[in-house]
């Protein structure tokens, strides 16, 4: 303690972070803990950034994506655990072309992309991820930073 108080608080933070998850590393039972260091982890989701997974990683189960889906909007609705699905009412059909080329740059930004679907003023964005053949945490990154753009003008 003395010695973190000697650190910046900052520094102290990451100090006492690290420790924490090296416990929950070792197996130590702190659920409150962990609870702890997931939301802030779910809380930053819009500030993450979509990495490749190629083959290799599991899609989330059940309990993951009810993890997930707590922090992006409760629009978006789980489609039999393999994908997301949110839809959005434009004033016309420029508003939904405005929209997708909104949402077009974010996801080539990401190299993450979503399924969508135009009917007029409607849009459907599916988020799914294909490689695995279901959801990855690229999915909710997308769809948070999806919830962040302004609608309202279009
Ligand atoms: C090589 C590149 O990262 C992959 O092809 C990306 C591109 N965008 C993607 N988007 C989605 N939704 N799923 C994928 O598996 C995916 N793969």
């Amino acid at each position: 303690m003395l010695k973190l108080r000697l650190l910046q608080p900052e520094r102290s933070f990451f100090v006492l972070k690290s420790f924490c998850l090296s416990l929950i590393d070792a197996g130590v039972g702190l659920p409150f803990l962990t609870a702890s260091i997931k939301t802030n982890i779910m809380k930053d989701l819009k500030k993450k950034h979509c990495v490749p997974c190629e083959g290799e990683a599991e899609p989330l189960n059940s309990l993951q994506i009810n993890d997930y889906i707590k922090n992006i909007s409760p629009e978006w609705k789980v489609i039999d655990n393999k994908k997301i699905r949110r839809e959005f009412t434009l004033k016309d059909f420029k508003g939904s072309m405005a929209f997708i080329n909104t949402i077009a740059p974010i996801a080539e930004e990401e190299d993450h992309h979503p399924d969508i679907h135009v009917y007029y003023k409607e849009v459907i964005i599916e988020l799914t991820t294909h490689a695995i053949g279901g959801l990855s945490e690229n999915d909710f990154i997308l769809a948070a930073k999806i919830d962040d753009v302004d609608v309202s003008g279009l």
